[in-house]
């Protein structure tokens, strides 16, 4: 089994091809979606939730079956059908093009293997077991998303915003990072509205700094 060298990708307006039309090819395609991705899929026959998205102009098809040459002009290839030859045939050919590949019945055979994913806005918690059990991958995802609801996801942005703000400042690096790692303690009632002017930022950055204050 490989060991899988994390990282996230920004997919936004990348031509990412699905082969296959079933419903684990519409689980990666929501996962595209959801990251701006444009998709294209390849499947003679489409499931409910992918027909339903051809429908709405959400994705764009080839309702026929693979053909050499498909991958021309992909970002990312995806091979999710029910046959194994065909998602074999797709791995090679999209290795051979030097593109990467996720290979949904094999996953050594592809090049990078699909996370259980608990998104909120910017926080992304991704999990892998490098194939030896996706349904744990799952599990611990199911779990993290309890711990971390999406006000984690507000918390992110907030953090965010307050990290652009004090670096605009000219504090030492010093008490900026010691500041930035005291937001991570700021009480719910300072991060929950996200300020929309400049002396809210400010007066946020001072209460920071009075907390820090005191416990020097
Ligand atoms: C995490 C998740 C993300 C996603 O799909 O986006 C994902 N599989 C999920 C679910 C799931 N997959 C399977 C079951 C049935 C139970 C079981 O078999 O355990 C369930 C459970 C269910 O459906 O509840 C069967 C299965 N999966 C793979 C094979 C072939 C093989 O082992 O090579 C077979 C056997 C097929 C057969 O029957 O022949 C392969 C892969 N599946 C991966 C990812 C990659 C490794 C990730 C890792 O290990 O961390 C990898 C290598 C390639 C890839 O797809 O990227 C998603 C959970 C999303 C969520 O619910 O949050
Ligand atoms: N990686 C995972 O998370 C995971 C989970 C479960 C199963 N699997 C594997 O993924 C495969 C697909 O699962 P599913 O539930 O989506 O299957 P499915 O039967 O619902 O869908 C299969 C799709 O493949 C298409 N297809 C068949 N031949 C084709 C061809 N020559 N060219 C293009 N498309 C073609 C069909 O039209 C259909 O849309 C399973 O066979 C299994 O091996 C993977």
């Amino acid at each position: 089994m490989p060991d899988y060298y994390p990282m996230m990708l920004d997919v936004r307006g990348a031509r990412c091809v699905v082969v296959g039309g079933g419903a684990v090819a519409a689980r990666k395609v929501r996962g595209l979606l959801a990251a701006g991705a444009s998709v294209h899929l390849i499947a003679p026959e489409l499931g409910a939730p992918l027909a339903d998205l051809l429908r709405q102009g959400s994705v764009t098809a080839s309702q026929r079956e693979y053909q050499r040459g498909d991958l021309a002009g992909a970002g990312l290839v995806f091979a999710a059908t029910a046959d194994a030859a065909v998602n074999a045939a797709v791995a090679k050919d999209a290795r051979g093009a030097g593109l990467w590949v996720n290979v949904a019945d094999d996953g050594p055979a592809g090049s990078f293997v699909t996370p259980a994913v608990v998104r909120h806005g910017p926080l992304v918690l991704a999990v892998t077991t490098g194939g030896a059990s996706p349904a744990l991958a799952a599990r611990i995802a199911g779990e993290l998303e309890t711990r971390y609801g999406a006000a984690y996801g507000c918390f992110a942005r907030w953090l965010g915003e307050l990290r652009a703000h004090v670096r605009m400042t000219d504090m030492p690096e010093q008490e900026r990072r010691r500041l930035l790692r005291e937001a991570l303690d700021a009480p719910p009632e300072l991060w929950r509205d996200m300020p929309e002017d400049e002396t809210t930022w400010m007066r946020v950055i001072e209460r920071l700094q009075d907390g820090l204050n005191r416990r020097i």
